[in-house]
């Protein structure tokens, strides 16, 4: 041992320091038994360079820098005040002091008795105490810091001769990153000898670490969905250890250490847990993601079971709604490279994917006719317009014409114009018909397999001449169109049976565009809340209207027969009648509830008498759901009654009580 120990030390604080100096040298026998302990020891002496022989008085930081580290934290120290005041409660009658320091280890908060004053300043149990290891030496904050985990530092375990007398315990508190952001300790100047004695403050501290770490988890992460999870029922309400910050689609966004213990667990089968990489709550848990999203609403208990796909553990799960707000924010595409009408067609779904990319292609391509083919409702007119909005074109007209529509008799001269006195009846300076009309921009021809022969032929005319003819004109005008059609009809079928012209066809479907089903896309979670958003941005509200994670849940469970057209109909009733600004399953239409896409994948059952193709499936569907009620169904489909007959003549669908 140095001889330069000064005189002043008592002789417990000189056989400290021997203890130190013969742990360095190798001589561990006196030394404390804790592995962490005796590790700190050796970085004081051999990295840190401390000298055990010069006793350090405690350092407080000045004023303003402790007003600098606790600005830093601010966030944390609101979250936190709670959880300090109860701890504080409990452990001030045994004599303890509470530090909560930042990750530097400057204590930030304090509570203590204040007629100890001056000996707690002396010892550094105080605001703007310093106790990084590397100044402090061995001491519970700092190697707490450290190692990152809770620890006792028992009087004669830390390294500083001066605070031989203290008893510390710390437990650290990390931020959802799993970074260590503060640490929460409490100590006491004098308390008895025995390292076991503070077992229990362990654990106390340990626990509102714990709940500190999970408050600022829930505050951090208020605006998302949230699911908490134990593994035992009865907690997991007021107990749930696990958090897991998820997206309405289940993609997780962050979790606390529970969650990212369970998370890692599954290493063996993705990468571990990482910024870069998050999974979605599907892949943890054997669970569809709208199971979860209805737990609030479905369950009476307010939570489910699901088996961890990790380890087979069985994990109750309750779900914490976002605060609200969260779906005013602007939802945006994945694919943003595409331009925005294109990108704002759908998220991540393959089938929208090729056909926002063969649009992109097309996009310029004005002489390339283009087909767009889907059920009714799908988007056809929306793929339509974003064609010609994301083109050269935009600034042109875009025109739809929707060719069912238009009686027959008229639609030569919608489509073509007349000139004044062509016939009896007309305007009296004649029309400009739709198709000159579209010069310069696009023509829309919705429905075209609703065009009458005839009038196939002189759209062919058009389409290769690139002029028209208006009825009763002696001279052609030239036309500038680029011409996108649309049918839900199957029109291979209507050129077999001669109702559509083969080489019209050829001639439309330079390229065709296949609009998926509601039903079958991935992205319906994105479609969803893009149709809301648009219909809540087309009124005025005081709050903002949410849709909460039960209705979600229930439009992703629904077929949606009517598509796209009919989720915007449901959602505008909602809106409209909802009691207040929370939109839940209650306030959706009936229909909603009723046909779930697992009935609709049901083998479908024929008609009376059945001529259908997959694409009727829908409307037969919805009429037996309405038991045949062709209003309820129009109003479903956001279509008129004659539409519905129409449709139904033509799909040769008939009520079972039709006589013919
Ligand atoms: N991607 C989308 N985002 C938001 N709303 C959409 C989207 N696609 C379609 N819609 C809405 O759905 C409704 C139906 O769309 P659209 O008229 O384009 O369908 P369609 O396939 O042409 O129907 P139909 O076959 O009956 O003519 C419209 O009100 C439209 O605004």
């Amino acid at each position: 041992m140095p001889t330069s120990v000064p005189a002043r030390l008592h002789a417990e604080q000189r056989q400290h320091i021997e203890h130190i100096f013969q742990l360095g040298e190798g001589m561990p026998q006196h030394a404390p038994a804790q592995p962490t302990i005796r590790r700190s020891w050796l970085r004081c002496l051999n990295e840190y360079r401390l000298d055990p022989t010069q006793p350090r008085p405690a350092r407080v930081v000045p004023q303003q820098t402790l007003i600098e580290h606790r600005e830093s934290v601010d966030e944390l120290l609101h979250v936190a005040r709670a959880g300090v005041e109860q701890l504080y409660t409990q452990v001030a009658q045994l004599g303890y002091v509470l530090l909560l320091t930042d990750h530097r280890g400057i204590t930030v908060e304090f509570r203590g008795d204040p007629h100890q004053d001056k000996q707690l300043r002396k010892a550094g149990l105080y605001l703007g105490a310093d106790w990084d290891e590397r100044f402090a030496g061995t001491c519970a904050v700092g190697t707490c810091l450290h190692d990152r985990q809770a620890i006792i530092c028992h009087r004669q375990e830390h390294f500083d001769a001066s605070h031989i007398s203290l008893t510390c315990t710390a437990a650290p508190i990390t931020d959802p990153d799993g970074e260590v952001m503060a640490v929460l300790d409490i100590s006491s100047l004098n308390s008895p000898t025995a390292h076991d004695s503070q077992n229990f403050s362990l654990s106390l501290v340990t626990l509102y670490a714990r709940m500190i770490e999970d408050a600022y988890f829930l505050q951090s992460y208020r605006d998302c969905l949230i699911v908490r999870l134990d593994t035992s029922r009865e907690f997991v309400h007021v107990n749930g250890r696990g958090l897991i910050a998820i997206e309405e689609d289940g993609q997780v966004i962050a979790a606390n250490a529970v969650g990212r213990e369970l998370i890692n667990r599954h290493q063996a089968r993705w990468p571990p847990w990482s910024a870069g990489y998050a999974p979605r709550l599907a892949e943890v848990f054997e669970c569809d993601i709208s199971d979860v999203l209805s737990i609030n609403s479905a369950t009476q208990d307010q939570l489910r079971a699901f088996r961890a796909r990790a380890d087979n553990t069985i994990h109750f799960i309750s779900l914490l709604e976002p605060r609200r707000g969260r779906q005013s924010q602007p939802i945006k595409p994945m694919n943003s490279t595409l331009p925005e009408p294109l990108a704002r067609l759908g998220d991540d779904d393959p089938a929208i994917r090729k056909v926002q990319k063969l649009a992109e292609r097309l996009r310029n391509e004005s002489r390339v006719n283009v087909l767009i083919s889907g059920e009714t409702g799908t988007g056809k007119e929306v793929v339509a317009r974003a064609l010609h909005d994301s083109g050269q074109r935009a600034q042109g007209p875009f025109v739809a014409v929707n060719c069912a529509a238009i009686p027959e008799a008229l639609i030569e001269s919608e489509l073509f114009g007349y000139e004044a006195g062509a016939f009896t009846g007309g305007r009296a300076k004649g029309m400009r018909g739709l198709i000159p009309q579209a010069s310069g921009g696009t023509l829309f021809l919705d429905e075209i397999g609703d065009m009458p022969l005839t009038l196939q032929t002189r759209l062919l005319r058009v389409l290769a001449e690139r002029e028209v003819m208006p009825l009763g004109a002696n001279a052609p005008v030239r036309i500038d169109i680029r011409v996108i059609t649309a049918t839900h009809r199957d029109i291979d079928a209507m050129i077999q049976s001669g109702d559509f012209r083969e080489d019209l066809y050829y001639r439309l479907n330079g390229a065709q565009l296949h609009l998926p089903a509601l039903r079958e896309r991935a992205d319906k979670h994105f479609v969803i809340r893009q149709v809301f958003d648009e219909l809540v941005a087309e009124r005025t509200y005081a709050t903002p209207p949410r849709l909460r994670a039960d209705a979600i849940s229930a439009l992703l469970a629904y077929a949606w027969p009517g598509n796209i057209r009919q989720l915007k109909n449901a959602l505008g009733f909602a809106l409209a009648t909802a009691d207040s600004d929370e939109i839940t399953v209650n306030d959706l239409p009936d229909q909603c509830l009723s046909q779930r896409i697992t009935r609709q994948m049901a083998p479908p059952i024929p008609a009376t008498p059945s001529t259908n193709t997959p694409q009727e499936e829908p409307l037969l569907g919805l009429l037996r759901e309405h038991h045949w009620n062709i209003s309820a169904v129009a109003r479903a489909l956001g279509i008129s009654r004659p539409t519905v007959y129409r449709r139904m003549q033509r799909l040769g669908i008939k009520p079972p009580n039709w006589s013919c």
